[in-house]
């Protein structure tokens, strides 16, 4: 190890002065108890403070790590994670590191006191929502932070345990595991250990298996913070990336894909700030890890093939939103939840009945003003769906109109489809994303609010919920009513579309349930199995056009 921990002279540029304000932060809960929830509303006192402008500024992290050169990890990674997120961060350094993709040639820790001075500045003036922790180099920058903690409390604390670089160099004191475990994470909202900090900071113990990271994690967790993530990036055969998530009560297991990238140098470290990035903007700990892990896996995978630096670490594109927008000009853009607004199912016995192909049928029902299709055909052999599908993905491409498959991943990767519906026994939703990739729709039939929690974290798109009202259409299918719909609605941030038994005569009723995310409706009979499918669909699309018009009136 390579490492050489120099002293720079103490330099102080200004003194800690006037510009403090130590009662600024009085409208923040101070921090009574590690587990107590540290939620800061706005008072009107603090909208004086901003001269009235009536809202805050941006959400603010507040990083306090190390630089690295390179530029792929640390400080320099946690500013481009949360800018890429649409959060402000400022950064307190706590050591400059020599480092490049082959590793870390040098480390020189800034003076305990002059990371006190740059704590005192950034918060004592600026807003602060979340501070986010990387390296801190020595028990003695640990017991700084924490000082600065309780004279300025923030909302929440994302402590990264840092101890080692990926290429192994060290960047913190081996004392300094007491540090973490004295005072840091009784203070800490989330602590986010890979494998081999959390062996580190539970005496060495092995972690091989899942069960292992959930006992790292509980034993992690009676250490002080509220929660923990351990990553299992590192996990020995396996082929998904496992985290476990430990929220004081249960393991969760956060599946993701493993990229086959050599540029992954600062995953941790943009992991960390993509959390404390979303917990700034609102949302609450198991959303900010979920969309934070997405974050990662999209970045790695967008940059998986970029070459900076000839090590065996590179680093990859924060700002890979920045040019996949540019990338994607002229390409199907992502799932607009509003095309959920008339979703079309198509039925082959249905179709069969009344004589018609499924292209008809689904020319008939983009005609009448349906806004996305899925071909539900149960029956159908496989070398004829493929073919019809085939054939509608070309009408709906050329109006614009997003086609699902129902069921068949393999139909909808032959097809090209924009998607796959899947239901409670059909391919898990988190295995679909694995084989379509993260530009395509999934969809998930839920009943349940725990069963919409899981949809979410495998990554679906939107929620199927039903059935809502009784149906011929799918036999045993338990209707759970307005008040199921409701209750799935309520519970899930996803976008959800309402199905079963669903027509003109009560898609007004549903649509009334007045839940933000219920975006549409989904029909097969009362569209399918009409003699008119145009005249059909455009009566369902008016009363769910009024449905909306009346919602907007009321608002
Ligand atoms: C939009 C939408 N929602 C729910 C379903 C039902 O899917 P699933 O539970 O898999 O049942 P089958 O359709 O496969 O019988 C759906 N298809 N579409
Ligand atoms: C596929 C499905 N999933 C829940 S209910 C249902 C059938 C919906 O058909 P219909 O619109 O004819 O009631
Ligand atoms: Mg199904």
């Amino acid at each position: 190890m390579a490492a050489v921990f120099l002293t720079l002279p103490s330099s102080p540029i200004f003194p800690p002065t006037a510009r403090v304000h130590a009662g600024r932060r009085g409208v923040f809960v101070a921090r009574a108890s590690a587990r107590a929830p540290m939620i800061a509303p706005m008072s009107e006192a603090m909208d004086a403070e901003n001269g009235g402008r009536g809202q805050r500024n941006m959400p603010h992290v507040l990083t306090v790590a190390g630089s690295d050169s390179g530029a792929g990890a640390g400080v320099q990674a946690d500013i481009k994670a949360c800018g890429a997120l649409g959060v402000y961060c400022s950064s307190v350094i706590t050591a400059v590191t020599a480092q490049n993709t082959v590793g870390v040639q040098g480390v020189h820790p800034v003076p305990e006191e002059f990371v006190a001075e740059q704590l005192r500045s950034v918060l004592s003036d600026m807003e602060v929502d979340i501070v986010k922790t990387g390296m801190l180099p020595s028990v003695g920058v640990v017991k700084v932070l924490c000082d600065s903690l309780k004279e300025f409390p923030v909302r929440a604390l994302v402590v990264d345990p840092v101890m080692v670089s990926t290429s192994g160099d060290m960047l913190s004191e081996p004392s300094n595991l007491a540090g973490y475990r004295n005072e840091l994470f009784a203070m800490a909202d989330i602590v986010t250990p890979n494998l081999k900090e959390a062996s580190a900071l539970l005496g060495g113990v092995s972690l091989r298996t899942v069960a292992d990271m959930c006992s790292a994690a509980k034993s992690i967790h009676n250490l002080g913070p509220r929660y923990v993530l351990v990553k299992g990036g590192d996990l020995p055969d396996s082929s998904d990336a496992i985290d476990i998530f430990f929220d004081g009560e249960e393991c969760h297991e956060l599946y993701g894909s493993r990229i086959k990238t050599r540029n992954t140098h600062g995953t941790g470290c943009t992991l960390a700030s993509c959390i404390a990035a979303e917990l700034a903007k609102g949302s609450p700990m198991l959303h900010a890890v979920q969309t934070a892990k997405a974050f990662v896996e999209s970045a790695l995978n967008y940059s998986k093939d970029i070459v900076i630096g000839n090590g065996p670490q590179g680093p990859f594109d924060h700002l890979f939103r920045l040019k996949s927008q540019n990338d994607n000009v002229g390409l199907k853009p992502q799932f607009d939840a509003n095309d959920l607004f008339l979703y079309a199912v198509t039925d082959s016995g249905m179709n069969n009945k009344w004589d018609r192909s499924i292209t008809d049928a689904v020319k008939a029902s983009i005609e009448g003003g349906a806004t996305i299709i899925q071909l539900r055909e149960k029956d159908a052999e496989t070398r004829n769906f493929v073919e019809a599908a085939m054939a509608c993905m070309e009408i709906c491409r050329s109006h614009g109109v997003p086609l699902l498959i129902n069921d068949r991943v393999d139909v909808a990767l032959a097809c090209d489809a924009d998607g796959v519906h899947v239901g409670q026994s059909d391919m898990p939703a988190r295995v679909v994303r694995k084989l379509l990739g993260p530009r395509k729709i999934i969809g998930v039939s839920c009943k349940t609010p725990a069963q919409a929690e899981q949809a979410w974290i495998d990554g679906a798109d939107y929620i199927g919920c039903g059935g809502v009202f009784p149906t011929t259409t799918k036999e045993n299918n338990l209707t759970i009513g307005l008040d199921g719909l409701k209750a799935v609605c309520l519970a899930s941030k996803l976008p959800v579309v309402a199905i079963g038994g669903i027509g003109p005569g009560n898609a007004h009723s549903v649509m009334k349930i007045g839940a933000p995310n219920l975006k549409g409706v989904a029909a097969v009979s009362s569209l399918f199995d009409r003699a008119c499918i145009v005249s059909e669909a455009q009566r369902l699309r008016s009363v769910l056009m009024d449905a909306s018009s009346r919602a907007r009136l009321s608002v």
